[in-house]
């Protein structure tokens, strides 16, 4: 049987890494990006040095050229930043397969409409919702491309499309679970950026695991908070997408998030913090749909407006902490 036919959307960290899980999952893999060295390096040297330095990739096919990318490409992976998402998939449209899955590796949500990934790119390829699956869970690109076991959620409304795009990737260090609830999925993985962010402003100010364990904590509250509103299924906030990658994002020093909020809170500009963190920190932009989303939908996310105040109003990270702490009393409750 000939090889599935995968075309990966963006040559950064995620997708050179996902490009790399696809190839040695057994996949024909083309990865296609809008930098031309870094296509030349991919596919003549099996190195992406600006994002992956030091790793050495298996053999794959990359490309400038859209066109040959997704010519007979049966899964098409995108991993690039939410923001641009709309506008590169609209102008790429005409070149994929009537048949294609589409795959979204992004997290966040869209600023003016407020939309998921999922629906960004069936509105911006013109197909059906059933053709789009995301996948997301505890996946720090640069462990997984030194080939360090980890594993994924893989959700699709359509059960067939979730197990192609699984198989897709499956290998013997990624393990991806399916799962129908394409809405929890995306929102745990737009919505941690942000409670990651906080996490690092916390620590960058100088607090300890106390403060980490608590914003982690009531973040996953605030998550699941918006996911039922918009409907998504409770038990998706405990899983690999929810908790999972809380945890990896929050803990650990590779993530471009956690990294921002502690330049933040280290005192340094928004545009400073960007300049240093270098590569997509989704958190910074997705905090102001997240926001907007949940005020549209009257759930209270008071880390997610915290964030928006300290990078956007000039709150300083003391009164984000004083605000939150001194909001009324109530019960706890793991889901409100
Ligand atoms: N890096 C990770 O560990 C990781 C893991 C899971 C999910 N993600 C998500 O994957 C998405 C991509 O992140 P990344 O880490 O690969 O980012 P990155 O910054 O490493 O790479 C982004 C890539 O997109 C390209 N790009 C930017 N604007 C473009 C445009 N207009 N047209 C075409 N290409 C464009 C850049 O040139 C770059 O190659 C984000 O939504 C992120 O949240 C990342
Ligand atoms: O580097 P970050 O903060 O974008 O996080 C990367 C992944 O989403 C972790 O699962």
């Amino acid at each position: 049987m000939s090889a599935l036919q995968a075309a990966v959307l963006g040559s950064g960290s995620w997708g050179t890494t996902f490009a790399m899980v696809m190839a040695d999952a057994g996949c024909d893999v083309t990865l296609w990006g809008r930098d031309e060295a870094v296509a030349r390096e991919v596919a003549d040297e099996r190195r992406n040095a600006k994002y992956l330095p030091g790793v050495e990739l298996p053999a794959m096919r990359a490309t400038t050229d859209a066109a040959a990318a997704l010519s007979g490409a049966r899964v098409v992976v995108v991993a690039i930043p939410s923001q641009v998402a709309r506008r590169t998939l609209e102008g790429l449209r005409e070149h994929v397969e009537p048949d294609a899955v589409v795959v979204s590796l992004m997290k966040g949500i869209e600023l003016s409409t407020d939309k998921r990934m999922s629906q960004v790119i069936a509105e911006a390829l013109d197909i059906s919702l059933d053709r789009v699956v995301v996948v997301s869970g505890p996946n720090l690109a640069k462990e997984i491309a030194t080939r360090q076991p980890t594993a994924t959620v893989v959700a699709c409304p359509d059960e067939a499309n979730a197990r192609l795009a699984a198989e897709a990737c499956s290998n013997s260090y990624f393990r991806p679970y399916t799962n129908s609830d394409v809405v929890g999925v995306e929102l745990c993985g737009a919505v941690k950026n942000i409670i990651a962010l906080a996490v690092g402003m916390g620590q960058g100010r100088g607090f300890g695991w106390n403060t980490s364990g608590t914003v982690i904590t009531r973040g996953l509250v605030e998550i699941t908070r918006l996911g039922r509103a918009l409907g998504a299924q409770p038990e998706t906030f405990a899983g690999l997408a929810g908790m999972g990658d809380l945890v990896a994002t929050c803990a650990s020093p590779l993530s471009r998030n956690h990294t921002l909020g502690k330049y933040i809170g280290q005192g340094m500009t928004l545009d400073d913090a960007l300049v240093a963190t270098g590569t997509t920190a989704e958190g910074v932009k997705s905090s102001r749909s997240v926001l907007e989303l949940a005020q549209k939908h009257g759930v209270d996310m008071p880390i997610t407006a915290g964030v928006v105040a300290v990078l956007y109003e000039g709150m300083s990270v003391d009164d984000m902490a004083r605000a939150l702490l001194s909001r009324p009393q109530k019960a706890e409750s793991a889901a409100d």
